[in-house]
């Protein structure tokens, strides 16, 4: 886990815990070749928590897909500081055969954590994301929210420096997901790791983020970025947040009318 000091944003400039410099995307499809993403330069710094915004299809999870280094961008460069991010997707993709806790025993294990210390961890792992009664539960066993929980954890167990999330939260409820921003913003605040968080709801990105990035559709380009300095937890029926989403909701609408989608 780092120190939560080394996450903290807005000291001397260091390496960036992702550098996408100039990336393009390209798929060749039957009907020719679909230019995904054009020309995307982003930084993450150390302990920063930004959220991609954009319509669907317009190439967030493509991006995040490069980050992550299961795909390769058509050109440009991508560098990501300490070695492979962890993932978080929607679907929580743990294993039900196995408990939460050996869900994450099994990470920890490929990480060549010796077996002796891997308990104890999984353990300590379970109690940030607050389900410590949860080791010996089976994924049927447990609800929607307390899944991603233990994907958070299990996530975490990679010890990364940085947290890659696929819109981890669209599947839950209201409460639930709301539950779970005030439980990450805990987490991150904690752990120090940097996030890259892809969601296509405004209010979300703007209770999360030190950042916003909107892409654009077809191709896939940076529109516009916003810093958020709101302190944090913010709440998702804050004034703030509901104005500047407003704001960026307006934004994201012209991006979608410009390209005659949806
Ligand atoms: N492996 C692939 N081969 C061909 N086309 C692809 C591939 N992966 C993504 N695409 C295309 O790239 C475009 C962007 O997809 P992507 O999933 O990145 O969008 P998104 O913004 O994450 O959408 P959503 O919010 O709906 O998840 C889509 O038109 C998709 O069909």
């Amino acid at each position: 886990m780092k120190e939560a000091a080394s996450g903290a944003a807005g000291l001397a400039p260091r390496t960036p815990a992702v550098r996408v410099v100039g990336a393009h995307k390209s798929f060749v499809r039957p009907e020719g070749v679909q230019t995904v993403l054009q020309d995307i330069s982003l930084d993450v710094a150390p302990g920063e928590f930004i959220c991609l915004l954009g319509a669907s299809g317009c190439g967030k999870s493509t991006l995040l897909n490069l980050v992550a280094g299961l795909d390769e961008p058509s050109s440009g460069r991508i560098e990501v500081a300490g070695g492979r991010p962890a993932l978080m997707f929607q679907e929580h993709a743990l294993f039900p055969w196995l408990t939460a806790g050996k869900n994450i025993e099994l990470v920890l294990r490929l990480r060549g954590v010796p077996r002796p210390e891997r308990r104890a961890r999984a353990e300590e792992l379970l109690s940030l994301v607050r389900l410590q009664d949860a080791y010996d539960k089976r994924v049927h066993e447990l609800s929607g929210g307390m899944r991603q929980r233990v994907a958070l954890a299990r996530a975490l167990a990679q010890d990364s420096e940085v947290l890659l999330m696929d819109e981890p939260f669209a599947a839950l409820d209201a409460i639930t997901r709301d539950v779970l921003h005030e439980e990450l913003t805990r987490i991150w605040q904690e752990t120090g790791v940097s996030v890259l968080f892809v969601t296509h709801n405004v209010r979300e990105a703007v209770r999360l983020a030190q950042r916003v990035v909107l892409l654009s559709c077809r191709p896939g380009r940076i529109a516009r970025e916003w810093t958020i300095d709101m302190p944090q937890p913010r709440r998702i029926e804050d004034p703030a947040v509901a104005e500047l989403s407003a704001e960026i909701t307006d934004q994201l609408r012209k991006e979608i009318r410009r390209h005659g989608r949806h």
